[in-house]
Parts: C-alpha cells; structure tokens; sequence
C-alpha cells in the first residue's frame, strides 16, 4: 500500500515541491506551527514582519511552508507570495472571537484572489487550550466556511502549545495533494 501511494504521487508529482502559505491575522499562532512542525518545539516568538520559510518532509511529501506576519499593515504584502500555492493554511486564534469578522473579510479577500481561485484551504482552530476557545463549528460558521465553492477546505481545532490537531490537519492535506487536487 505505501509503496502504491508512492508510485502514485511520484506520476502525479515527480519531484515537484508542495508550496504551503500560512495565513491568518497578527498573533494567531503561525510562527508558533511552523517551528512546532519543523522542530517539535514551542519557540518563543516575536511578530512576525516579512516571513519565515521552513521545509518539511512528512508521509514522503517535502512541504515548503512560507509562514507571513499577519499584522495589518504587512496583510497587503500576502498577494506577492500567492503565485503557485499549492495550499492555505488559515490560522484564527479561537480565543479572540472579537476579531473573527476581521479574520472573515481578510479570508474572503485572499480567496478572491484569481491566483488562489481554486486552492485548497485547511483552517486551523487554533488555541484550543485556552479556557472559553469558541469551537470549531463556531470558528467555521464565523468565517463562513460552508459557503465556499469550489474548492476544497477542512476545519481542524489545534493548539500550537500541546501540538494538537496539526498533523490532523497536515494529513488531509496530504490526501488532497496526493489524489491531484492541488
Ligand atoms: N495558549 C496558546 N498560545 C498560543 C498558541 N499558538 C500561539 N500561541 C501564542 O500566541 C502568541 C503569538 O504567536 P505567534 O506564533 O507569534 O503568532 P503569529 O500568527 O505568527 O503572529 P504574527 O507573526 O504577528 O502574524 C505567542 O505568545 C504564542 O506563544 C496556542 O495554540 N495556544
Ligand atoms: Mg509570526
């Protein structure tokens, strides 16, 4: 079975780089993923101005994460890094239900982009290990998931601090790169 999934995604990918952009508003947790992911560690962050890019490799697939500062003034920068995205992960810090329309409008913004018409978008429900986290239908309600359209997205409660969720959330992608649907 592994080495069909192999042989599979070699046709569909040869040696092709899965390029992933992590989104989402100031403070949301991104950095705080991406080093989780690259190095099994919560690392103390600072805000993020400009990126940070890391590469992984999980179940064979080398994934280039491209982690950009969510603060308002450096949002409108997002677009210059949209071309051949393979993915979005959405990052809402579930604790902040005051800015979950603002982090509404800047999806909305983003997926509206011709670049990004059809890239698939895993949202990450992040801080769920904080008390009174809203869930992760309220976060998917809040940011209106169900109306998208063509395209493919999933909804995944994490916490960058105990590693929750995330891998959940790097496996569905997984599925949705290896059955060609990026
Ligand atoms: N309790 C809790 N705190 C978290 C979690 N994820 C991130 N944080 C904290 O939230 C703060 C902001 O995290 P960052 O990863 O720097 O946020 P960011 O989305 O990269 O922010 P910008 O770079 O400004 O866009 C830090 O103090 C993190 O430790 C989580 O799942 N739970
Ligand atoms: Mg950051």
């Amino acid at each position: 079975m592994g080495n069909l999934f192999s042989s599979v995604f070699f046709k569909l990918f040869g040696n092709k780089d899965v390029r992933i952009l992590i989104l989402g508003l100031d403070s949301a947790g991104k950095t705080t993923i991406l080093y989780k992911l690259q190095c099994g560690e919560v690392l103390t962050t600072i805000p993020t101005i400009g990126f940070n890019v890391e590469s992984i490799t999980y179940k064979n697939i080398r994934f280039f994460l491209w982690d950009l500062g969510g603060q308002s003034a450096i949002r409108p920068y997002w677009r210059c890094y949209y071309p051949n995205t393979n993915a979005i992960i959405y990052v809402v810090d579930s604790s902040d239900p005051d800015r979950l329309g603002i982090a509404n409008e800047e999806l909305v913004a983003m997926l509206s982009e011709e670049e990004l018409r059809t890239t698939p978008l895993l949202v990450f429900a992040n801080k769920q290990d904080l008390p009174g986290a809203l869930t992760d239908a309220q976060v998917s309600e809040g940011l209106k998931l169900s109306s998208l359209k063509n395209r493919q997205w999933a909804i995944c409660k994490t916490s960058a601090i105990n590693g929750v969720g995330i891998y959940e959330g790097l496996d569905w992608l997984v599925n949705v790169i290896s059955s060609g649907g990026s």
